[in-house]
């Protein structure tokens, strides 16, 4: 049986509907995997319910984040937070997380998946992050590599990818900043922002602040062998 993701939606602020990325949904399914798109529920007994339903958990990009959630007030230059989707978020992981399930969390996700495990984050990282840093909204195709990742040695990200350097892409302006002793940071860009971070007590909850599925859709090999990795690992843990 192929494994049955759930993919956490998206929503526009004041808009009624949910939505879900096509590169998210053809990245699963071209991995071997059964997307569903997951709304905003509430209630423990559903939100239980759910985590054992699912083989896997994908967080997928969106908006900003509530600070509130990591001990801080609004920044100026923080953007549209939907705090329902925060909520959602983070108790489903807790309970997926519980159930040693595969995370796999994008963006947003990484940071969601940071701050559930007790990190905080920068809520504008341009004007919080001292120094030179690099352009980490580009401008250039959605699909398209534009800087380096220093991949972490033995790391989750390390084995799927084989590699130990990574050209990613790049859209986001916030940044995960303190990450918790039980975490691993497993990808660095140059300038500082870590771009990769992996708990070191699950068997797969990997948080990555680029986008691998926009460079799957281009055939881009690293990305599709994470996109395998994470639904082989579904495809196991639903197995046993
Ligand atoms: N914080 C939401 C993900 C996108 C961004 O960081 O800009």
């Amino acid at each position: 049986m192929r494994p049955i993701i759930g993919i956490t939606a998206s929503k526009e602020l004041g808009k009624d509907e949910y939505n879900v990325e096509l590169a998210d949904t053809e990245a699963i399914v071209r991995a071997g995997g059964l997307p569903i798109m997951l709304p905003h529920i509430e209630g423990q007994a559903e939100l239980e319910e759910l985590a054992e339903h699912i083989d896997g958990l994908f967080l997928a990009g969106g908006w900003d984040i509530e600070p509130t959630l990591f001990g801080e007030e609004p920044h100026p230059g923080l953007g549209v937070i939907i705090p329902s989707r925060d909520r959602f978020e983070l108790e489903l992981l807790e309970k997926v997380l519980e159930k040693n399930k595969p995370v796999l969390a994008i963006c947003r996700g990484a940071q969601i998946l940071n701050i559930a495990a007790g990190g905080d984050m920068y809520q504008d990282t341009p004007s919080q992050l001292a120094g030179n840093l690099l352009q980490h909204q580009q401008r250039a195709p959605k699909e398209h590599g534009s800087h380096f990742v220093e991949v972490a040695e033995g790391s989750l990200l390390h084995r799927l990818t084989d590699s130990l350097k990574l050209k990613v892409n790049s859209r986001h302006h916030q940044s995960n900043r303190h990450v918790p002793e039980h975490y691993l940071v497993s990808g660095i860009a140059s300038d500082g922002v870590i771009e990769a971070i992996e708990s070191k007590e699950h068997g797969f909850a990997l948080g990555l602040q680029w986008h691998p599925e926009n460079m799957a859709r281009a055939g881009d090999a690293a990305s599709l062998r994470i996109f395998e990795g994470f639904v082989s690992a579904c495809t196991e843990e639903g197995d046993e």
